[in-house]
């Protein structure tokens, strides 16, 4: 797989080298990029935004940068990438939105800054590739950086070959629909604390009952909407 991101701030992007995604980016799985939006502009202060038509506050990123960055991401034509842009306004971000995302070849993330974006870079590309616009969460963030870190995170690790047990994705929250059951490990003892009896009683039939049931209770407490219908 390979990730471009364009954003003023390339270097936020160099996390990516530590951990898991570090170890896929030296192994080749994946590839990052983050290319610098003011690398594609053309005068004295890398202007990158200027003030809204209609008014308003604030400033919205001008598109001429854009166009120039992601067509020497995506070339002039169509493209098979698919460019995903941050937004308040855009789907929400989910699990299932994770796995597709992770069976892509070639992503293009778009990190939008001050109030955005102007909407022809969108109406522009949406002609020559796939574009979603992407929801991390009912909050409001100054940027498309972080909650494209967490894409990054969240799909990358889908990517076969990047988790080294695959069966660690199996049982985790969402990836059944449920959240996931609480973990224990030694001392057996902690603060006075116990390990739940069952967990060391050695029958999985039981454990695995026992863990089921804490994913629907804890589910029924925080998250009644991921619940299946009756
Ligand atoms: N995703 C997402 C976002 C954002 C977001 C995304 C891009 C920009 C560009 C300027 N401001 C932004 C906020 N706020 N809240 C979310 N869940």
């Amino acid at each position: 797989m390979r990730i471009d991101i364009v954003t003023i701030f390339p270097s936020f992007f160099d996390v990516l080298d530590l951990s898991l995604l570090g170890k896929a980016r030296q192994s080749g799985l994946i590839e990052v990029v983050a290319h610098d939006l003011r690398d594609f502009t053309h005068d004295r202060h890398r202007t990158v935004d200027d003030t809204p038509y209609g008014g308003g506050a604030g400033m919205v990123m001008k598109p001429e940068p854009w166009g120039e960055a992601l067509d020497a991401i995506v070339g002039e034509g169509p493209s098979d990438a698919l460019l995903v842009v941050p937004s308040p306004a855009g789907e929400p971000f989910t699990q299932q939105l994770a796995r597709e995302l992770a069976a892509e070849s070639h992503l293009v993330f778009a990190c939008g800054r001050y109030e955005g974006i102007d909407q022809r870079v969108v109406d522009h590309y949406s002609t020559r590739m796939r574009v979603r616009l992407v929801s991390l969460g009912d909050y409001v963030l100054n940027g498309g950086e972080v909650a494209v870190m967490a894409m990054i995170e969240a799909a990358g690790r889908l990517v076969p070959g990047v988790v080294g047990n695959p069966e660690s994705l199996v049982e985790e929250s969402h990836e059944d629909g449920l959240l996931e059951y609480p973990s224990y490990t030694k001392p057996q003892q902690w603060r006075g604390l116990e390990v739940p009896p069952v967990l060391l009683s050695g029958n999985h039939g039981r454990v695995a009952e026992w863990r089921h049931e804490q994913q629907l209770e804890r589910t029924r407490a925080v998250r009644p909407d991921l619940l299946p219908p009756e």
